[in-house]
């Protein structure tokens, strides 16, 4: 049986932690309220919204996500240690996740310290939270480094010591989807706790990544919208969750038609541009140009489109330009009123073509309009 079936898969968001992270990133906090309730309209479960240890000011701004009352659960970023969870405890929030770095590079290069010592943090700062009834995220910094059974014998401690869940880290982004399902799946049969996986896209993997996680296992993973977040960012929220539902057959229960909306107005918040063709939210990806794809969208846009672009906020646009056929060329003639009878379209398209291929751009109506001499 498809491990995916009949198991309920939590987005945890991490737009206003990891997204905020990324290099010259800063949100206002009307811009963190903004982006928490949208998250939180469309179903997003779960929202990663801040590290208390930064200071009062972030304090303050995690208390009023606390205060808006949302249906999401709000986790907080610390390190295995009690000043940072304590700085969390006063954000009011219930659940923390508490983060180890859990490779020998990272122990002996980052931390300076042993396996022993983070086996023995890990106690400490678990046991504290727990103590103050917390939900608790264990975050394995760069597992993907780690030695698989050392991380086990982590999982084993945080199971023994009240984790509520390991967050699996691929903190560099250099796993493939073939060694996240390997080593997620080997966590996964060896462990009783929940299993979340934090992706990131330094090889244009990161959704991917994501997806394989899900399928080897884990329950929970981390996005965010747009795929903001350090160095090349983390897996996108809207790829995951289109992923889940079109290449999975999953649905996450996320209302998608908002999509859009969210992208724009994080990508205005942080000032980082969505390209055109960003998979999913750019504003271009559902234009077809080329003469046997516009035809076939004309006849059936399933012919060309995974999925209904009105699913995400978006609108097909059908355009005219070099690569265009005389199907595509007609559609446009009958919405503009022009009887292609009176024209030779044969020779139409060739201008098409030409004047496309000299602008280096579509023609738009006007363009077309003097072509037909009708303008
Ligand atoms: C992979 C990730 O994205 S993890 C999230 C990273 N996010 C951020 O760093 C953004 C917010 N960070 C900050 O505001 C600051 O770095 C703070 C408040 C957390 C800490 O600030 P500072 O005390 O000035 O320390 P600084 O950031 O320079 O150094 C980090 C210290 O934390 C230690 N540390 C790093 N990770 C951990 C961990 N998971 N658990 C315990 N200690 C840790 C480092 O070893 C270093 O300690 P040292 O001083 O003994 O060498
Ligand atoms: O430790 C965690 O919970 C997450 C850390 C992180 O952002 C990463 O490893 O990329």
């Amino acid at each position: 049986m498809d491990i995916l079936e009949n198991r309920a898969i939590v987005i945890d968001d991490t737009t206003l932690r990891d997204g905020e992270q990324t290099a010259g990133v800063a949100f206002s906090l009307e811009e963190k309220k903004r982006i928490a309730r949208m998250l939180d309209e469309i179903g997003v479960g779960e929202l990663e919204c801040g590290i208390p240890a930064m200071g009062e000011q972030e304090q303050a701004s995690i208390r009023a996500l606390v205060d808006m009352g949302l249906n999401a659960r709000l986790m907080t970023w610390n390190r295995a240690v009690i000043s940072d969870i304590e700085a969390s405890l006063k954000t009011g929030v219930e659940a923390v996740d508490i983060s180890l770095s859990v490779s020998d590079q990272h122990m002996k290069h980052k931390l300076g310290k042993s396996r022993q010592w983070v086996k023995e943090q890990l106690k400490v700062a678990l046991g504290f939270a727990k103590k103050h009834n917390l939900y608790v995220s264990v975050g394995g910094e760069d597992s993907s480094r780690a030695d698989l059974d050392f991380l086990v014998e982590l999982l084993q401690i945080a199971e023994n010591e009240g984790a509520d869940r390991f967050r699996f880290c691929d903190t560099l982004g250099i796993l493939d989807p073939f060694a996240t399902y390997g080593m997620v799946k080997y966590l996964y049969d060896r462990t009783g706790l929940d299993l979340e996986v934090h992706t990131h896209n330094d090889l244009g993997m990161a959704t991917a990544n994501a997806i394989a996680g899900i399928r080897a296992g884990a329950r929970f993973v981390n996005t965010t919208v747009n795929g903001l977040g350090e160095r090349a960012g983390n897996a996108a929220l809207e790829e995951v969750v289109m992923a889940l539902k079109h290449a999975c057959g999953r649905d996450p229960h996320i209302d998608t038609s908002r999509f859009v909306e969210i992208s724009r107005y994080v990508s205005q918040a942080s000032h980082h541009p969505v390209p055109d063709w960003k998979a999913v939210v750019g504003e271009k990806v559902f234009s077809h140009e080329s003469g046997l794809h516009a035809d076939g969208v004309i006849k059936d846009a399933r012919n060309y489109e995974g999925f209904d672009p009105a699913e995400v906020g978006l609108q097909r646009y059908m355009v005219l330009g070099k690569h265009s056929g005389s199907h595509g060329l007609l559609q446009r003639l009958k919405q503009l009123d022009i009887d292609p009878q009176q024209l030779d379209v044969d020779a139409l398209l060739s201008q098409v073509r030409c004047v496309a291929q000299q602008q280096k751009r579509p023609i738009d109506d006007q363009g077309l309009l003097r072509l037909c001499n009708v303008a």
